[in-house]
């Protein structure tokens, strides 16, 4: 289901660079520019940064994964918009797991 979600909104971005801006967002960042999306990047990692500290006082943490929400789809529209997608970020993190041997030492406590 996880990375299900991922691969699917990867598709439909990738859709959107060839959409008309007038009604989707992401057309419209694309249609902005790298320099846009970057912003937006910048604006959602503060907008994650506050709400985590907000978050270890309280039992609530629902906005805190709101915002993370946000700041991930804004960093799939970037490397959409570079011709990059959500596999290329996992292939490197299994690519770290599987060097740290903690793949090995996970499957043999199972
Ligand atoms: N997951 C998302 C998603 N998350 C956040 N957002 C939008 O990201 C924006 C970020 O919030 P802000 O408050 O900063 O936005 P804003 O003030 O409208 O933006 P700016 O004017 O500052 O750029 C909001 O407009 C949200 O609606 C998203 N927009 C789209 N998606 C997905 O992308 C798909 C394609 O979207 P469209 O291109 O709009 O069809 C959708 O089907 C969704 O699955």
């Amino acid at each position: 289901m996880s990375t299900d979600i991922l691969t699917e909104l990867a598709k439909t971005l990738e859709q959107r660079k060839l959409a008309s801006s007038d009604s989707s967002y992401v057309a419209s960042l694309h249609a902005k520019g790298l320099n846009k999306i970057l912003e937006k990047v910048g604006e959602e990692s503060i907008e994650t940064i506050l709400a985590a500290k907000d978050a270890i006082n309280s039992d609530d943490k629902t906005h805190l994964v709101y915002e993370t929400a946000d700041l991930w789809f804004h960093t799939l529209v970037m490397l959409s918009h570079l011709d990059l997608g959500p596999e290329d970020v996992l292939n490197e993190l299994a690519r770290r797991f599987n060097l740290s041997g903690l793949e090995e030492k996970a499957s043999r406590s199972q």
